[in-house]
């Protein structure tokens, strides 16, 4: 009598199935082609809805998305804040929901922010590893928050840089990230000495108005565009988006979330998925952009990439 209740898959046993955001890459190239194939590729996925909640500042997106080619059902559900008071909150919290696609079961309840800096970090690792410049030394975070540790990780595994640095608003983050990574980090004093010279540049802050400038950026770098996902909020200034070939995840998303895409009026070229089936090509030699707003069948391939983990286990 009576379904199997739902499990539940906490940060601690989803990080030690997904110990690797890179374990998620194959999955997620896959995804982003199937994406960007359109019906044939056999993805069902609307532009997330996201709910203000403007009495706190805050945000919930609801991501649904179905994946044929996994048969694979979820939905995330996510809350973004700025300006919160506790520090001890973080600013971004998800939760994944895993349904049986064959009946509508929900068959598990999994937390979402470490798969969300992971899977994030995975899907900008694609896009360096299709763009950036054949010689590639000098990688530039900026910011020190959650995706900015998940980008460090993930990327000193795949590329060998000869220095990588950071830059973040409050400096001692900056600093406290720089002494809690594995290799060495020099921190800079201003964005603008930290991406001077560098080849790919990863923005991963909350910022709203432009903290990268195009005036700063060498020509052939490319850019991980990673925060900035409101139609207000912006990280690069309308220079560099409007003379960088743009890539993007999804073409729907970005017109309507992408304060960068948007308020510059930049043209897109292409979305990843694209580049990954041919159809469009990845122009390394040219400065490139790539604008990251998160896809949901991202965290569905996540999700039952950890649920299958665990399920063998178990
Ligand atoms: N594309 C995608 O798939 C996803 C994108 N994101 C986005 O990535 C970004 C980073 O997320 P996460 O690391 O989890 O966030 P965190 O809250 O952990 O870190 C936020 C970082 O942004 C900095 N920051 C905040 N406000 C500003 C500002 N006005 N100017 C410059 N820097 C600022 C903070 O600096 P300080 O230390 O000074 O406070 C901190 O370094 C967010 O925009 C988030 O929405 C997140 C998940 C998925
Ligand atoms: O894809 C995602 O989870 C998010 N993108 C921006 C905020 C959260």
């Amino acid at each position: 009598m009576g379904s199997t209740p739902p499990v539940f898959i906490g940060a601690e046993e989803v990080e030690k199935h997904l110990h690797r955001a890179s374990l998620l890459l194959p999955a997620l190239e896959a995804a982003l082609a199937n994406f960007s194939a359109g019906a044939a590729g056999g993805v069902v996925q609307p532009v997330r809805t996201v709910l203000p909640v403007p009495r706190h500042g805050g945000y919930l997106g609801v991501m649904p998305a179905y994946s044929a080619a996994d048969d694979a059902l979820t939905t995330k559900l996510v809350t973004f804040y700025e300006h919160l008071k506790d520090s001890s909150v973080p600013s971004h919290q998800a939760t994944v929901l895993l349904f049986d696609p064959s009946n509508g079961t929900l068959k598990a309840v999994l937390d979402g922010s470490v798969i969300t800096a992971k899977r994030t970090a995975a899907v900008s690792a694609i896009a360096t590893k299709l763009l950036m410049p054949a010689f590639a030394e000098v990688l530039c975070i900026l910011g020190a928050g959650v995706q900015a540790y998940s980008h460090y990780d993930i990327f000193t595994e795949l590329f060998t840089f000869k220095e990588v640095r950071i830059w973040n608003r409050t400096k001692e983050r900056a600093v406290k990230f720089a002494g809690r990574v594995r290799g060495p980090v020099r921190v800079c004093s201003s964005a603008r000495e930290a991406v001077t010279g560098a080849d790919v540049i990863v923005t991963v802050t909350m910022a709203t108005a432009p903290i990268l400038s195009a005036d700063w950026v060498k020509p052939g770098a490319h850019i991980n565009a990673v925060g900035a996902s409101r139609p207000d909020w912006r990280e690069l200034d309308d220079e560099l988006m409007k003379n960088s070939v743009l890539f993007v995840d999804s073409r729907d998303a970005a017109l309507t979330e992408s304060g960068d895409v948007i308020l510059s009026g930049a043209e897109i070229f292409a979305e990843l998925g694209e580049v990954l089936k041919g159809t469009k090509p990845a122009l390394p030699e040219k400065t490139t952009v790539f604008k990251s707003l998160g896809m949901a069948v991202e965290d569905t391939v996540a999700a039952k990439f950890v649920y299958d983990a665990w399920s063998a286990g178990n």
